[in-house]
């Protein structure tokens, strides 16, 4: 059967990707509001409170808004932006994070898309604290870069409109120099660590694509070696084709690793990487910042709702 789904926020950079995903699909009536009136209240209500499901691609306060506007419709939500992340009575939308996450989102009345950054941390982090290997208590520190796009339109045309006043002219640019950022909650919790991780995100002058590293320190972790985080991570992930483990003996091979390498697709790559002696390791997640990080990731949680 046909079901009506509404992107709150579709002229916006991840509503416009996942009506790109969805525009061929005969499964789906779309509804669509006019770009001009993307913040019409009364007809965003309408819409919102017609559809099977509505997938929120707005700022924090206006996802909350949008689910106020559905009260009482029985809609079923995929938020992708951080506002529910960590909210009781929200699904987080990551699949293969945990075991019986799919089944959790299948059966989901709202579904909380999880953030980029956080999608590379926590996909290299969960496994182990599952399996033993991470105390909960290491101090973890993440390291990342993200193409401009994760800024949203405001980014975008700051990196490519250099008549702009507050045009970014820089080719690199390190930010959240507080280290005070929305995604460290989620990585925390979703990640199941006890201290809030050390977060240092920068941007580069390219739109879509991401590397997430985290450097570990081989002797504070509870026995575990190159080996025994590789076979865990395999062992997580078995079964699903979207998180690829990159082989050991591959990743020695490589001299670099370009962020972009993802960009277009909505699969992630994860690599270990050791010192030769196995006491210094970095994990590395490479995805598309707009595809597993945001935009297919939200059409993956749809799929799996629509199998309610
Ligand atoms: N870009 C990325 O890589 C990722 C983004 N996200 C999250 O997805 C969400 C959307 O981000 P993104 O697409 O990048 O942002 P954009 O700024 O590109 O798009 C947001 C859209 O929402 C519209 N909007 C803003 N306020 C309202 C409102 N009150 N009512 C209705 N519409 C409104 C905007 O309209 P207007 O043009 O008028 O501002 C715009 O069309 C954010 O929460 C973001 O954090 C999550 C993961 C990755
Ligand atoms: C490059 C850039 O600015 N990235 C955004 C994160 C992307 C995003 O908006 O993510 P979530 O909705 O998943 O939180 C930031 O650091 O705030």
């Amino acid at each position: 059967m046909t079901k009506s789904v509404f992107i709150d926020g579709e002229h916006g950079t991840t509503g416009l990707q996942i009506a790109e995903r969805l525009a061929a699909r005969d499964d789906i009536n779309l509804l669509s509001l006019a770009m001009e009136d993307r913040r019409d209240n009364e007809k965003r209500a309408a819409m919102l409170r017609d559809a099977d499901i509505a997938i929120l691609c707005l700022p924090d306060d206006a996802a909350r808004e949008a689910v106020a506007l559905a009260e009482g419709s029985g809609t079923r939500f995929i938020d992708a932006s951080t506002a529910h992340r960590i909210a009781d009575g929200w699904v987080y939308g990551f699949a293969e994070s945990e075991p019986g996450q799919r089944e959790k989102i299948i059966h989901a009345q709202n579904v909380t898309n999880p953030g980029c950054y956080s999608t590379g941390a926590i996909a290299l982090l969960r496994p182990l604290t599952l399996a033993g290997l991470l105390p909960s208590t290491y101090p973890v520190t993440i390291n990342a870069v993200s193409g401009y796009s994760g800024g949203g339109k405001q980014m975008i045309a700051q990196m490519e409109d250099a008549t702009r006043d507050d045009a970014i002219e820089a080719p690199y640019f390190a930010y959240a120099l507080s280290l005070k950022h929305k995604h460290v909650p989620e990585i925390k919790v979703r990640s199941g660590l006890t201290l809030d991780p050390i977060f240092t995100p920068n941007v580069g002058r390219f739109a879509q694509g991401m590397l997430v590293n985290i450097p570990l320190h081989a002797d504070a972790m509870n026995g575990a070696s190159r080996e025994t985080i590789h076979q865990a991570l395999a062992a997580h992930y078995a079964g699903q084709d979207i998180v690829e483990i990159v082989p050991n003996d591959v990743t020695d091979g490589l001299a670099r690793i370009d962020p972009t390498e993802m960009a277009g697709t909505d699969r992630m790559k994860l690599y270990v990487c050791a010192r030769e002696d196995g006491k210094q390791i970095n994990l590395i997640a490479s995805l598309d910042n707009l595809g597993k990080g945001a935009s297919g990731a939200a059409v993956q949680n749809l799929n799996l709702m629509l199998q309610a």
